[in-house]
């Protein structure tokens, strides 16, 4: 239920989670299964059910592009709303390849609860699944049983397939299969490489996107004891006398401040922390001064010279909190294609189209208003840039590995990942299709174009995000850091070259009219180079800042998720994540939700 800011700072509270989002939403969710442990959620944005701007696939209108590097900003929405990222992201359901959660387990000393097998059950308790449809045939031939035995089919969250592909969809897979490119039946069981059925969180019947508000709020909100405040920011945390014990929250609301209280613990749920620079709707702001580092640090927990020069006493020295920012920078193309050629920019200028799409969706919730990204591969530098090209650009990223300062937990990471890079076995890039234009450049009118985004899963580049004022409404300061490391620069260049020789193969090839972005004229190496700079963007993935590791390499949360040095404060977000995995992130986020949810009930043996 919701309440006020007032009346909820008067209630007693066993555990309150900050940042009712994708991952605070889970832990609610099911610590009030038990009707004796009362939750508090404190969330900065609003409600919003039924909201068809939320829940409409493609009501979803991508962020725009006003990226840049070389002191540009780039645009980052995170969504301030009761589901947080879960209700503005772009529906993409994909799992990582088991080596990579694996390592989570082994070379970041987590111990086997964090394999891949051990997280399986909870990717499946997130979900209900539903097989892809007979028609359209998704992308890969539809093998539904080896997909069925993936998935859950008890969970909160639906996931289904398209059941709608615009014209360029099959042929952008044929086209690259020309390359290697191959398709995978199984994509969800730890092997993601390559072309397969993508899943996305739409419910099949509803024609609806599925998000933590709409699937783990909602049918909870009638229980008294989960208890939801809205438009309230939280700005530090309460800690009892000479103790590192949270007693509490302080959030400001309605311009004034109060504290809540808690018994036992205080969980982290609001996000590895990104600054949002633009609205995203006229629904959901993102601002992004709210944010897990933020909060440690305000709170005093964090790097005791940079709290200092903040005036803020250091409670715990923990230098780890804010670094170790890891995203997926991704470039993106755009081509115009023959007139006839149907995609989602039909939707915009081709009213007949429009019309009978939003008949096709009043009636049977189907067509093209549902429709999300279906042709998407993740791939090994191997397969797209063959064996010689990328031993070489390994022999030059490994010079200059050696030439940079790096921390314990990078000395970890960059172990991992060359070796992983050497062995081809986990994907570095993802290839993205994107029926549409807009994204790259702004479209011209009554024009159909296809994007190709490819994305850099595994960079070596890592960024940070601190406060640079004691101000808790002000917005931390981030350093991306992407292309910083030549091997990031080199492989998205590659990449861009490789979009424009997919597109002009066969099939593809008949359906594009023209190149757009880049134009014909960008030609020699310093043009690429420059293309790729001012074009790179966020995917949105940010993660890693409050990684879960040892504290002696950098860690800032130990196995059971708990902040070191303090006895009841646990992170739950994607900021713990100690490693990228190579696809978008959302079913891991709520999968370690539900994994941190378990834990924390056997911490407190709650036993429903
Ligand atoms: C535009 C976009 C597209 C994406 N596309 C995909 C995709 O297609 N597939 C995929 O798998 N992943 C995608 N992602 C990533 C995925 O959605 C996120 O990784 C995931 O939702 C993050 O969950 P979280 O719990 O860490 O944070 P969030 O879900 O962002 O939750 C954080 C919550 O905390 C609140 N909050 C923050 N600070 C405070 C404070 N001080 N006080 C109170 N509340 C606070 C915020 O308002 C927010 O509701 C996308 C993300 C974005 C932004």
């Amino acid at each position: 239920r919701e309440t006020t800011p007032l009346l909820f700072a008067g209630l007693d509270f066993d555990f309150i989670v900050v940042g009712g989002g994708t991952s605070g939403l889970v832990a609610a969710a099911r610590l009030t299964e038990d009707p004796n442990i009362v939750v508090g959620v404190i969330e900065a944005g609003q409600y919003r059910p039924n909201d068809p701007v939320i829940e409409i696939p493609q009501s979803y209108a991508a962020p725009g592009v006003d990226p840049g590097l070389d002191g540009k900003p780039v645009a980052y929405p995170r969504g301030k709303v009761v589901g947080g990222s879960s209700a503005i992201n772009s529906l993409i359901w994909q799992r990582g390849d088991k080596d990579e959660y694996d390592l989570w387990a082994t070379s970041f000393g987590n111990g086997p609860d964090w394999s891949f097998s051990s997280l399986l059950p909870y990717f499946k308790k997130v979900e209900t699944w539903s097989p892809p449809p007979v028609s359209p045939a998704t992308i890969s031939s539809n093998l539904s049983s080896a997909l069925r035995s993936s998935h859950g089919d008890n969970g909160p969250v639906h996931i289904s397939y398209n059941n709608f592909l615009t014209d360029v969809d099959k042929p952008s897979v044929e086209a690259a299969s020309i390359f290697g490119v191959p398709d995978n039946f199984s994509p969800d069981l730890g092997d993601p490489l390559g072309f397969s059925s993508i899943a996305r969180n739409v419910d099949p019947v509803k024609g609806i996107r599925m998000y933590a508000s709409n699937s783990y709020y909602t049918p909870n909100s009638n229980r008294q004891n989960l208890i939801l405040l809205t438009g309230a920011q939280v700005t530090k945390l309460m800690f009892g006398d000479k103790t590192l014990t949270a007693i509490g929250v302080e959030y400001t609301a309605e311009n004034e401040t109060y504290t809540a209280h808690v018994s036992k613990e205080v969980i982290l749920a609001a996000g590895p922390g990104l600054e949002n620079l633009k609205s995203y709707s006229n629904l959901i702001r993102v601002l992004g001064s709210l944010k897990t580092p933020q909060i440690l640090e305000l709170s005093g927990v964090g790097n005791k010279t940079l709290l200092s020069h903040l005036n803020i006493p250091c409670l715990v020295d923990l230098p780890a909190v804010g670094e170790n920012l890891q995203d997926h920078p991704v470039t993106v193309s755009d081509f115009q294609l023959t007139s006839s050629t149907v995609t989602l920019d039909d939707l915009i200028f081709n009213t007949t189209f429009r019309l009978q799409e939003q008949a096709l969706y009043n009636a049977s919730r189907q067509g093209a208003l549902t429709y999300t990204p279906a042709a998407m591969a993740p791939t090994t530098l191997q397969t797209l840039f063959g064996q010689q090209d990328t031993e070489q650009l390994i022999t030059s990223l490994i010079t200059s590995l050696a030439l940079m300062s790096q921390t314990p937990l990078q000395q970890v990471q960059y172990e991992a990942q060359v070796e992983l890079l050497k062995a081809g076995s986990i994907p570095f890039l993802e290839l993205v299709v994107y029926p549409t234009g807009g994204v790259a450049s702004e479209p011209a009118p009554n024009v159909s174009y296809v994007t190709i985004a490819v994305m850099e899963v595994h960079p070596f580049g890592r960024g940070s995000v601190h406060i640079n004022t004691s101000n808790p409404l002000a917005n931390p300061v981030i350093d991306p850091r992407y292309l910083e490391v030549p091997f990031d620069a080199q492989i998205l260049i590659k990449a861009a070259q490789f979009a424009q020789k997919w597109m002009l193969t066969e099939p593809m090839s008949a359906l594009v009219e023209s190149l757009s972005t880049p134009s014909s004229a960008v030609t020699s190496a310093a043009a690429w180079d420059s293309f790729v700079r001012a074009h790179v963007q966020s995917t949105n993935h940010p993660l890693g800042t409050t990684a879960m590791a040892p504290r002696s390499i950098g860690g800032v949360v130990d196995p059971m998720l708990k902040v070191y040095g303090l006895n009841n404060v646990r992170v739950i977000d994607a900021g713990i994540f100690p490693f990228t995995i190579g696809v978008p992130l959302q079913p891991t986020v709520y999968a370690v939700a539900e994994k941190a949810s378990d834990m924390i009930k056997q911490s407190w043996d709650i036993k429903y």
